[in-house]
């Protein structure tokens, strides 16, 4: 499957030191999984989560969802030993938190070697040097951490994220640049499926993949806002039937309910469909 098009619509974090919650999630529908050996789990479990989460990989049972694991920052006592066990763990990804610049993803490339990084990108300097971190060649991923942004931005958390909105932007803009996956922060109130519902739809409309999540309660909600709806579906085919249409009289223009519809619609329409089907064929298998 072409990389840009598998679904990444929701990204569920799992504390790497709970059993239960690392065995409950082989059956939850995500699309991914971030393993966390991070802020999910505390000082004095660090070693644990982190035995815990390699026998809980080598066990298997996650199907097709991405295994993505976030390890401490290797500014910490933890963070080498982890990016070492992950080395040898069967992941996918290795998440490193709290990236500042190109240099961090570097010193991370020296010990876990050909393995695809992903960055959290939560602080004023990864904000400012998003465009260096985007490029590093093993670079393969961007999830926001908006509970330490929010931190060290000294911002209050507003439904409308307007205080966020220069940070989420820059992101956005060095991800697509270098044709990234761009995954948005998490919804705290993991009980309020409304409020959930409308950060979904304000994240899928600025561009981002998927929403990462705390709690299996939140999985369908980001699986329905960032897969293409029916309307957007029917409405994809009906432009591309209309523009083949005017192609072939030869004419550059459909208008398909009294909108214009040139190459460049076209082009989405046909990756909303193609997002489409790779959904469906991720549900089948
Ligand atoms: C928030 C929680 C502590 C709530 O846990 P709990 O009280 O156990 O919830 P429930 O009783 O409702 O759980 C029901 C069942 O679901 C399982 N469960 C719960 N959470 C998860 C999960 N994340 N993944 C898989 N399964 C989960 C429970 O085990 C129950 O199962 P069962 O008994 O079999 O029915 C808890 O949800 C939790 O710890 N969530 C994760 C928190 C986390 O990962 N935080 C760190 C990431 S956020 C962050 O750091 C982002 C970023 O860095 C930033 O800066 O923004
Ligand atoms: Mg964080």
């Amino acid at each position: 499957m072409d990389p840009r098009l598998r679904p990444y619509r929701s990204v569920l974090y799992i504390p790497g030191s709970r059993d239960r919650a690392l065995d409950k999630a082989r059956s939850l529908p995500v699309d991914a999984i971030i393993f966390d050996l991070e802020d999910a789990v505390a000082a004095d479990e660090k070693e644990n989560a982190r035995e815990t989460l390699k026998g809980a990989l080598a066990a298997g049972g996650y199907g097709a969802r991405v295994k993505i694991v976030r390890i401490n920052g290797l500014d910490t006592e933890w963070g080498r030993a982890d990016a070492e066990a992950v080395r040898d763990m069967d992941a996918d990804v290795v998440l490193l938190p709290k990236v500042n610049s190109a240099a961090d993803v570097d010193a991370l490339a020296a010990i876990t070697g050909e393995l695809p990084i992903w960055a959290m990108m939560e602080t004023p300097h990864g904000m400012l040097n998003a465009a260096e971190i985007a490029a590093h060649p093993l670079m393969a991923g961007f999830v926001m951490g908006t509970n330490d942004l929010a931190k060290e931005l000294q911002t209050r958390f507003r439904p409308d994220r307007l205080p966020m909105m220069t940070s989420l932007g820059l992101c956005l803009l060095a991800a697509k640049a270098e044709g990234l996956i761009i995954i948005d922060g998490v919804y705290n109130a993991f009980k309020d499926a409304e409020g959930l519902t409308a950060e979904c739809a304000q994240g899928r409309d600025m561009g981002f993949d998927g929403k990462t999540l705390i709690h299996p309660a939140q999985v369908d909600v980001a699986n329905t806002a960032f897969a293409p709806s029916d309307d957007e579906i029917d409405l994809a085919r009906r432009q591309i039937s209309a523009f083949e249409e005017t192609e072939a009289q030869g004419q550059g223009v459909a208008v398909v309910d009294g909108k214009i519809v040139e190459n460049l619609h076209v082009a989405t329409a046909r990756e909303i469909l193609a997002k489409a089907e790779a959904i469906s064929a991720l549900q089948a298998g």
